[in-house]
């Protein structure tokens, strides 16, 4: 038997300005969306996790690091690590955060009672998803996958599409659970027209869902070293059909 949520949407929202939004422009950003103390509750979570990752290509290769482990390591072991990163981000797909990998952690049997799991029940619950069909108009939206990011000083993400060939994302959504925030810190998730412009500028905003769809060019512009705080959100796509990994045994 599945248990309640601890976690529920809005009963309150009105989704019709979103709905046309999303048709005129194929993006919306979607204030109050949670339960305020849903929200906040997640958030705590956040904050308490005793373990993020790093997450960064260096090289042009994926690296998932113990965030911590890195803080430690000598100057010039993170000065090498960055110039890395740098340099594959300036003229190719790069990227920088903190993330724990909410879905993997919710698929693996050895973490069961992780405090992150209710969050993809909530992710993964019947009114969100008809949520997410009801404003991307997405009728075959059958799951979401998710990670919980965190976006310190010096943290980014470089021009992308999410489209990956065999994933079947529909949307993007970034959850954003930044208690305070201004656009001047960065952390800005940017959409890019075909030259390279910026068409709209979401800027983390405390309970608010951001849904985009997939694909369409987009970048998290750097946080600035002088942000007083960290960006927090849940991320991912909700996907079509069937989430493969709930056909285990
Ligand atoms: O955090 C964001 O604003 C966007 C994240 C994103 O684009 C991604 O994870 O692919
Ligand atoms: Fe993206």
């Amino acid at each position: 038997m599945s248990r309640p949520s601890p976690f529920r949407l809005n009963q309150a929202l009105d989704l019709t300005p979103w709905r046309e939004r999303m048709a005129a422009r194929g993006r919306a950003q979607i204030p109050d969306v949670l339960e305020p103390d849903a929200a906040k509750r997640i958030l705590t979570r956040l904050e308490m996790a005793p373990r993020w990752n790093l997450a960064a290509d260096c090289a042009g290769r994926h690296v998932d690091l113990d965030a911590k482990g890195m803080e430690a390591r000598p100057a010039k072991d993170r000065a090498q690590f960055m110039a890395l990163v740098h340099e594959q981000a300036r003229d190719g797909f790069g990227y920088l955060f903190n993330n724990i990998p909410i879905y993997d952690i919710y698929h693996n049997r050895k973490t069961q009672s992780h405090p992150l799991n209710e969050v993809y029940e909530l992710l993964n619950s019947a009114p969100m998803l008809e949520l997410a069909r009801h404003v991307t108009g997405c009728d075959d939206i059958g799951f979401a996958d998710a990670q919980a990011t965190r976006y310190l000083p010096g943290h980014f993400l470089t021009e992308h599409d999410d489209n990956v060939a065999g994933k079947n994302r529909r949307a993007a959504y970034v959850l954003s659970l930044t208690a305070k925030w201004r656009p001047d810190w960065g952390g800005l998730t940017l959409f890019l027209d075909e030259h390279g412009c910026v068409e709209e500028a979401f800027a983390p905003k405390f309970n608010t869902l951001s849904i985009f769809l997939v694909p369409q060019r987009h970048a998290v512009s750097v946080v600035a070293p002088f942000a007083g705080g960290a960006r927090y959100s849940i991320t991912g796509w909700f996907r079509a059909g069937e989430d493969p990994l709930l056909r285990r045994a």
